[in-house]
């Protein structure tokens, strides 16, 4: 039976729970198909309109968007299924509101019984970033001055959490940056993006030589990238989305399962 193609949830009565999963989760992500996946200028617009229009503040978002990472991390990597001695996290922050979501999923994760640890290395001087950071430290979380080699980071760390470029990254990339995601090419430690795997183009995804995350945890709506994403996981996050903005840009987002602020898609 398990070789068998379904479309829908399974049925069969010889179907082991296995195959009935696999049913279920490409019944879940066939419908997940209707989701709207977001270009860059779009993403940036529903970004704006949600301060702009809607009344929010970036804080207020970042702090949603930065749970729902931690949240959706602990769905797919919980700490019983930790390979390391400790539950080690190293969380790779870059220069914008990625970053920041970063900051506040590594604050949640700490919470959340993990160990994360924060490389940080160009912080924007900015009332918010401060007080992130901030928050950070006085959750004893530590901050490390430069980037591990690659068999260090696999050494130490259960998993590496990609927060260095969101939607607005374009370009070549820019040191130290780089240096960064050539390291994180050569680790073999499972990656978790935020938003977009960082060094892909929001919208055509990564070439040959790019990251490749084991998880992608969406915010919003997925971007157009996300559908070159081939890793174990992928998330939706950010529930946070008004019924009018929804309308407007004709996202067609799934039902989150009660009150949970994530959903595997
Ligand atoms: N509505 C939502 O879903 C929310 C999502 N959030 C998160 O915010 C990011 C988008 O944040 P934004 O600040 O607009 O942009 P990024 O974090 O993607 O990056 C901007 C910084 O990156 C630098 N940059 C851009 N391109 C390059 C490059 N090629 N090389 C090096 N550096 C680059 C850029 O530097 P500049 O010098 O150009 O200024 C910026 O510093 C979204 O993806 C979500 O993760 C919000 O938290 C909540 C709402
Ligand atoms: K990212």
């Amino acid at each position: 039976a398990a070789s068998l193609a379904h479309t829908g949830t399974c049925t069969l009565s010889t179907a082991t729970s296995t195959h009935k999963q696999d049913c279920f989760r490409r019944t879940a992500s066939t419908m997940a198909q209707t989701i709207k996946y977001l270009g860059q200028e779009e993403a940036q617009h529903i970004d704006e309109e949600l301060f702009s229009e809607y009344g929010f503040s970036v804080d207020q978002l970042m702090e949603l968007a930065g749970l729902s990472c931690a949240t959706a991390v602990t769905r797919a990597y919980p700490l019983t299924s930790l390979v390391k001695a400790k539950p080690t996290l190293l969380v790779i922050c870059g220069p914008g509101n990625n970053g920041g979501d970063g900051l506040v999923c590594a604050r949640h994760l700490k919470l959340f019984g993990y160990e994360p640890t924060i490389l940080y290395p160009k912080r924007p001087n900015k009332p918010l970033f401060q007080g992130l950071t901030t928050q950070c430290q006085k959750m004893e979380i530590p901050f490390l001055t430069e980037m591990p080699e690659a068999g260090v980071i696999d050494e130490a760390y259960n998993l590496v959490i990609d927060a260095i470029f969101g939607f607005s990254f374009k370009g070549a990339v820019r040191e130290p940056f780089g240096s960064i995601l050539d390291v994180l090419n050569k680790t073999t430690v499972p990656i978790a993006s935020i938003d977009i795997p960082s060094g892909w183009d929001v919208e055509q995804g990564g070439g040959t030589d790019a990251l490749q995350p084991d998880m992608l945890i969406s915010l919003t709506a997925p971007k157009k990238s996300a559908s070159s994403f081939r890793g174990r996981y992928h998330f939706l996050g950010g529930r946070f989305v008004p019924p009018g903005l929804e309308r407007k840009y004709q996202l067609n987002l799934p039902q989150y399962p009660g009150t949970d602020c994530v959903l595997q898609l």
